[in-house]
């Protein structure tokens, strides 16, 4: 069996598109652009390079782009003094902290900071409780939603499949699960603790793998036909001396061969959360300015 590759990069542009043909109408309608305001604390590479696209992203979208930048040294109270001001700001829909933030600070506390209307990355408990509780009205975190809308195109209904979620963050992995749960699967968390994983991942027609092992999954833990999603971004060496590679925690190559559908690494989940962010950020402007939100983002 050979595997179909899901092109998350194609579909995440086709989302940003819908997001960007929608703005005009929300500025009509509201005599503004909506507006997201993105916060990172320190130079970490990856987030500054991720901080940066979103920032792109939501310029070319027709958004208002708002960045700010605090020193790895800035203290919980300084971020917590940015994230009341944007709280306060009128053009700002949506607010997001790029995480992970310095040891220093309580991330749990930041996100607590941030008014729940406005938090795209639908990490505050309020947002958290709503998923959990099947109420709609919530902001949904980016990269499960993005994963959802992959497998919901992939796979169409997805009521009654087995779904195995390998990871139990509050980013990915519980929310993740709540989603599939909502559409009426079967779903089983497996993690660090989980015994026979393989066994468990076996039984499951789709498997979201979000550990950060590279390439922990193997082919024979598949079932024929499974549709895998793998939100792993994991930097390993690369065949060169010096030069280093992105693998995500499913064994790609190995995989093919067993499993119905799987998205890459780069260019699956990864483009999947930018432009969620974007259909978030979006949704956020028209509930706050109490319009119907477009259909189809
Ligand atoms: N506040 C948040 N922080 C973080 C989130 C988040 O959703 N909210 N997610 C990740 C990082 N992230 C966005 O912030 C992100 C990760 C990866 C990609 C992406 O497009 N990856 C590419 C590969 C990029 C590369 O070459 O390095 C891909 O997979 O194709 C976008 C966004 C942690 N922090």
């Amino acid at each position: 069996m050979t595997a179909a590759i899901i092109d998350g990069k194609a579909f995440a542009e086709e989302l940003r598109a819908r997001v960007a043909d929608a703005v005009p109408g929300f500025a009509a309608a509201a005599g503004r652009a909506p507006g997201l305001a993105v916060v990172l604390v320190g130079e970490d590479p990856a987030s500054s390079v991720y901080v940066r696209s979103k920032g792109k992203a939501t310029t070319a979208a027709g958004m208002l782009s708002l960045e700010h930048r605090l020193p790895a040294s800035a203290t919980e109270n300084e971020l917590l003094e940015v994230v009341r001001l944007l709280n306060a700001d009128p053009q700002v829909d949506g607010i997001l902290v790029q995480l992970p933030l310095p040891a220093h600070i309580d991330e749990a506390a930041v996100i607590a900071a941030i008014d729940p209307a406005k938090d795209v990355d639908g990490f505050h408990v309020v947002n958290a409780g709503k998923l959990a509780v099947g109420d709609r009205s919530g902001m949904v975190p980016c990269t499960p939603l993005g994963c959802l809308m992959l497998l919901k195109e992939q796979r169409g209904d997805l009521s009654g499949l087995d779904a195995v979620v390998i990871g139990r963050s509050n980013i990915v992995g519980k929310p993740m699960a709540q989603l599939l749960l909502a559409e009426s699967c079967t779903v089983t968390i497996a993690h660090s603790r989980t015994r026979a994983l393989s066994d468990v991942v076996r039984r499951a027609d789709i498997v979201v793998a979000a550990v950060g092992r590279p390439e922990m999954v193997k082919g024979s833990w598949l079932r024929e036909g499974a549709v895998v999603i793998d939100v792993g971004i994991n930097r390993v060496a690369g065949a060169e001396p010096g030069k280093t590679r992105l693998v995500g925690d499913v064994d790609f190559a190995d995989a093919m061969g067993h499993v119905g559908a799987i998205t890459p690494v780069p260019g699956g989940v990864g483009p999947m959360t930018i432009a969620v962010l974007l259909r978030n950020t979006l949704v956020a402007a028209h509930l706050r300015q109490g319009l119907p939100v477009p259909e189809g983002i």
